[in-house]
């Protein structure tokens, strides 16, 4: 295949592609509108456009081919045409480490700083290492997934004798490269779930007994509920969400693992739900709340791009409004789990002082889920008790 039959097909998906969809949905659907482009013309058109997004805003003055010349080679470990064309005297050094990579990019292109990777590191939370976390943007994060020993020590086993590379992360959690196909790899009849290895360290700040009432808010397609009932399958659950859809997703996905004792509401949190939750009181509430996902941008790398800064605040203001709603509810002694996806202070360390001088809760821990250093999404959480 010609470099400029690649670069015409990266081009046009680049024009096409309105930020109106995350990429990993705008791509399938392009390429079934353009059934004339192979299995091969398909894998080098993503690489080429999800490194181009990795680079963010940097590089703007210069022709979009040279800063997919870049991209390409700051992002993969192998050749490819692209930066044959664009940088023929780097093809050799394509696997070196990223750090050795983005310091031959600098001697070539001295304007160029790792800042400009992740475009709102003033906004980072004190916890992040600054460099870590920008040159993470240019690795594609890992998918993780979560059964039981018993479960992961099978699939285990099918991905050995099959040789296919993966990471076992502790008992019950297993890695693997994101362009691994699952589903045809592991039966039907071993259950597992894919979830972020970030969002299941978050079960270690959840510690539910037998019978208690637990409140999942924030609860979309159940995953925070899932950890909370694996910890205690004896556990009793409300889950509610704004969005009936994700609550329909939350009863399949419930019934495929065979949770059957739970309640499930449809509620807006910005709204007064005395009416509906008036004798209700909880032993702990698992507070996912909606946020601007800056921890995840490695899956995600056209938000690098496409976020508005704005939001941040809205989104802080929404946090602020959502979690001082859901307060009332819970019994004094017990834990607001507070958690977002995101890196940003606004999101995390800033609202935790908010509910702190404002509500009867006092901080017993909070921590940022560095999963930059281990190719997973980035998460913040906080255990608040109720006073
Ligand atoms: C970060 S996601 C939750 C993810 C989920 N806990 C999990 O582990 O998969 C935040 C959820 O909050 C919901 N949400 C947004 N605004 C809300 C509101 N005003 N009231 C209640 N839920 C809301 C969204 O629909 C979304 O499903």
């Amino acid at each position: 295949m010609k470099v400029e039959h690649q670069i015409r097909t990266f081009e046009s998906i680049l024009k096409a592609y309105k930020h109106d969809m995350p990429l990993h949905r705008f791509l399938p659907n392009y390429y079934k509108q353009h059934k004339k482009m192979g299995s091969s013309d398909r894998r080098w058109a993503s690489r080429y456009v999800y490194s181009y997004f990795r680079l963010g805003t940097s590089f703007q003055s210069l022709d979009h081919v040279e800063k997919l010349g870049i991209a390409d080679f700051l992002c993969n470990e192998t050749d490819s045409l692209i930066v044959a064309k664009v940088l023929p005297e780097l093809t050799a050094q394509q696997s070196l480490s990223k750090i050795e990579k983005v310091n031959l990019i600098k001697a070539k292109y001295p304007d160029f700083e790792l800042s400009q990777l992740f475009p709102l590191s003033g906004y980072l939370s004190p916890g992040i290492d600054q460099q870590e976390f920008q040159l993470s943007h240019l690795t594609q994060p890992d998918v993780f997934i979560a059964s039981t020993e018993k479960n992961s020590s099978e699939i285990e086993e099918i991905f050995i004798d099959l040789g296919i590379h993966y990471r076992r992360i502790g008992k019950t959690t297993l890695a693997f490269p994101n362009s691994t196909k699952l589903e045809m790899l592991i039966p039907k009849n071993i259950a597992y779930r894919i979830q972020d290895l970030s969002s299941q360290t978050t079960a270690d700040f959840m510690d539910p007994k037998p019978f208690e009432y637990w409140w999942d808010c924030c609860a979309a397609s159940g995953g925070k509920s899932l950890l909370l009932h694996q910890k205690e399958p004896k556990i009793q659950l409300l889950v509610s969400d704004n969005r009936e859809s994700m609550i329909n997703n939350l009863n399949s996905r419930f019934a495929e693992f065979g949770i059957k004792k739970y309640q499930a509401k449809v509620l807006d949190l910005l709204l007064n739900n005395d009416q509906i939750l008036h004798n209700y009181v909880f032993d702990g509430i698992v507070l996912d709340i909606p946020c601007t996902g800056s921890g995840t941008w490695g899956r995600t790398p056209e938000m690098l791009t496409s976020f508005e800064e704005r939001k941040i605040e809205q989104f802080n203001q929404l946090q602020k409004s959502i979690s001082g709603n859901v307060v009332k509810y819970l019994k004094i002694g017990k834990p607001l789990i507070y958690i977002t996806c995101s890196v940003f202070k606004k999101e995390n360390e800033d609202i935790i002082q908010y509910l702190v001088e404002n509500f009867p809760l006092k901080l017993e821990q909070m921590q940022t889920i560095k999963g930059y250093t281990e190719k997973a999404d980035s998460m913040f959480v906080a255990r608040l008790i109720k006073q």
